[in-house]
Formats: structure tokens, C-alpha cells, sequence
């Protein structure tokens, strides 16, 4: 029995262009990480783990038979692409395939806190991935605990992360089919700079962004194939647009690197065409929803631009605040953006990566879910 208890976080994400298009080579401007959106309600806990072992590695990816056998073991029907179907098969995947690698993980209880809105386009099955890596391989010891006595966190060594993200990418895999690895990458590190993904960081201007939650439930999995499906079936009306993406992701990076600190408005233009465009062009490769469109256009009646963020299908739109933009359109657009039945918060952007809490350190809320289990 694994004696001690481990509290880890990972943080999600917001895409400002590039969504899908990474997922075919293309690059993709991101956020810093968000944190502490807001609350939510814990997923249910997994009460012990399977030890079978099997061919399993952190560089193969899980194969349709072990999906297969697994989901058997579950009761998960074949196609099922429900939150719990999901991350109980993600779960025990991972879990079956870090004891097959390392020896086997201790009984454990999980308990999962998200305070991101789950499905909704901000990197919560990364988050969820990641924690459940970086537990699971402290729980087998394949990596250290480096939380120290008096400390209220600490984050693993540079070794040990690669690896968390290795497993963290599988559980993705499970989860969305054909992931990018970008948001599992943010999840472990934070402020992650790869070849297929520019982050808008301090070193351009800190842009304000209204993130608007449409409530509308839809699956990265789903989403993800449907757009394949599409270039498949449509290649040279497709992969065009999936380059336009790409040079937009490209324009924007350079527009926000020759902005100053703090820019005038006069830069502005450019930002809210490139958004205007990217919401079309996602809306081509069939990711749009009413509920998006909805969301455009009331921003759109106060002068503001928006597009979908993630996978899209419903799910987040992100709106740009220009700088000047007056407290009163500010509270009028988020007022009729909820008499829509949506929910709108500015971003809190530069979180770091997963990272180890010690109990003492955690805020009433998750104290209080911990306390319910
Ligand atoms: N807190 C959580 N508890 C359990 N599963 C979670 C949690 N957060 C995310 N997931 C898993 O991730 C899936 C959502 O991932 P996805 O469709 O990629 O949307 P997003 O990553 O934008 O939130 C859920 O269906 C669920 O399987
Ligand atoms: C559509 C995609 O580009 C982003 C999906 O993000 P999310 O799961 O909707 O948070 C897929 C990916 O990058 O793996
Ligand atoms: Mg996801």
C-alpha cells in the first residue's frame, strides 16, 4: 500500500491559432497556461489498479487490441466516447502499462479535481493526462518524490519530465485518438516552446483575451477524426486551408513580435482579421458550432472579434479586448454573452507545469473534496 498521499496539478491551455492544423504538421500560437479558471466537480476515483503485464512502452503507442481487451475489462462499449469511457480507459491504460514497465504501481486511491471546464477546448485531458503520469510513476517509483519535508511544491528534474510526458502523450492517445502532443507538452512544462507550437509569451505584448465557455459538450476525439475524415475525402480542397492556417498562426507570430509592450490600438486590425479568417477557415473544416457562431456575432455587434479555441464543436471562443476597450462595452459584451447561457472570464495566463503540492498548501475547495472522497 502506497502510504503517502500525492497532490499534483497541470495546468491547461489557450490556443490563439493553429487548433487542428497541428495536428497535421502545421504550428500553433498558444498562451502562456491557464490556472484557476474556476471550479469544478471531482471525477469519480478509481479504487484499484490492474497489474497484468504486456508489451507496453512510453514511445509505442496503445494498440487497438490492448484498447480492445481493456474496455472488455471495463464494460466500455466499442465506440463509446464518454467523459467517464474516456478517462477510465485512459486510467487504466496507463496504469496497466507503467506497472508492465516498472513494476507494478501500489493500490491507490485517485482522486481528480479539475478546476478547467472539462471538454471544452482548454487542454483538460492533457491536464488530466499528466497528472495521472507524473502520480503514477512517483507511486512506482520510476521517478523521485521530490517534495521535501517544510516544502509546498516542488517539480520533478528535467529527466523525469521528458519522461511524465511520454506516458502523459499515451493517456492523450487514448483520450483524443491522434493528438498533436502540444497540450501534453504544456501540461508538463508550462511554457513550452517546441518546432510545431510559437508561444506568446513576455517577450511580446500581453494580449487581453475574454474566454467565453459555451457549454456546449463535444469531444476532441470525435471532432479530430471528423477532420481527417474530410482531408481524406476532400485533399486539395482541404489541406489549403489547412495551410492558410498555418500561415495565419505564422502572420500573427510575427504581428506580436514587432508590437511593443504596451501597443497603441493601431495593431490591433490585423489581430482581429486574422481571427475573423481562422473562425472561417475552422468552420470550413466542419469544426464551427451555431453556438460559436452566436458567440462571434454578439461580440461582433460590440466591435470585437472572436474565433473558437481547441477543438471547437462548441466548447471556448476567445475574444481580443483592444486596449482602450471601455469598461462599459466590457460589461456589455460579457452581459449579453451570458444572456446567452454562456459563461465569460478574462484569462489568467503563466502557470507553470505539473507540479508536486504538499497538503498544507491547498486552498479550502480541493481541502474540501479531498475531505468528501
Ligand atoms: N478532471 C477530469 N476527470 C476525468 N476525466 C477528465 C478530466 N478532465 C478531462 N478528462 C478527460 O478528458 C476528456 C475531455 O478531453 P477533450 O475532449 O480533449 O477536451 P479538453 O481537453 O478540451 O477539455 C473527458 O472526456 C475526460 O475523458
Ligand atoms: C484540435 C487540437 O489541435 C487541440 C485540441 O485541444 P482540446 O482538447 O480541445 O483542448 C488537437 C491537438 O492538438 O491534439
Ligand atoms: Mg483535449
Amino acid at each position: 500500500m502506497w502510504e503517502r498521499s500525492l497532490v499534483l496539478s497541470a495546468p491547461g491551455k489557450v490556443i490563439l491559432h493553429g487548433e487542428h492544423a497541428v495536428v497535421h504538421g502545421k504550428v500553433r500560437s498558444l498562451l502562456p497556461p491557464v490556472e484557476g479558471l474556476r471550479s469544478g466537480s471531482p471525477a469519480p476515483d478509481a479504487a484499484s489498479a490492474l497489474r497484468t503485464r504486456s508489451d507496453f512502452d512510453e514511445s509505442k503507442s496503445p494498440s487497438v487490441e490492448q484498447l480492445h481487451t481493456l474496455k472488455e475489462f471495463a464494460g466500455i462499449a466499442a465506440g463509446a466516447s464518454a467523459p467517464e469511457s474516456l478517462a477510465t480507459l485512459a486510467f487504466l491504460y496507463m496504469c496497466l502499462a507503467i506497472s508492465a514497465k516498472y513494476g507494478d504501481v501500489p493500490n491507490v486511491d485517485i482522486l481528480v479535481w479539475s478546476e478547467l471546464p472539462t471538454g471544452a477546448g482548454l487542454g483538460s485531458s492533457a491536464a488530466y493526462a499528466v497528472c495521472l503520469a507524473a502520480a503514477l510513476l512517483t507511486a512506482c517509483r520510476a521517478i523521485s518524490c521530490p517534495l521535501k519535508e517544510g516544502e509546498s511544491t516542488a517539480r520533478w528534474t528535467e529527466e523525469e519530465l521528458t519522461l511524465i510526458n511520454s506516458w502523459a502523450f499515451q493517456g492523450e492517445r487514448v483520450i483524443h485518438g491522434n493528438p498533436s502532443g502540444v497540450d501534453n507538452a504544456v501540461g508538463t512544462w508550462g511554457m513550452y516552446v517546441g518546432k510545431e507550437v510559437s508561444l506568446v509569451t513576455s517577450r511580446v505584448p500581453m494580449l487581453r483575451i475574454l474566454l467565453t465557455n459555451t457549454k456546449v459538450p463535444r469531444s476532441t476525439k470525435v471532432l479530430v477524426a471528423g477532420v481527417k475524415e474530410k482531408i481524406l475525402k476532400f485533399p486539395a480542397i482541404m489541406n489549403p486551408v489547412l495551410d492558410s492556417i498555418d500561415a495565419i498562426s505564422q502572420e500573427c507570430q510575427s504581428v506580436l513580435e514587432a508590437m511593443p509592450a504596451n501597443p497603441s490600438p493601431e495593431y490591433y486590425p490585423v489581430l482581429e482579421e486574422l481571427f475573423d479568417i481562422n473562425q472561417h477557415h475552422l468552420n470550413v473544416i466542419g469544426v464551427g458550432h451555431p453556438s460559436l457562431d452566436m458567440l462571434c456575432r454578439v461580440t461582433a455587434s460590440h466591435g470585437l472579434h472572436s474565433k473558437l479555441t481547441g477543438a471547437g464543436g462548441g466548447g471556448c471562443g476567445i475574444t481580443l479586448l483592444r486596449p482602450g476597450l471601455e469598461a462599459e462595452g466590457y460589461d456589455a459584451t460579457k452581459r449579453d454573452l451570458c444572456a446567452c447561457g454562456f459563461e465569460c472570464w478574462e484569462t489568467n495566463i503563466g502557470a507553470p507545469g505539473v507540479t508536486l503540492h504538499s497538503s498544507s498548501s491547498l486552498n479550502a475547495e480541493v481541502l474540501h473534496a479531498l475531505s468528501e472522497s
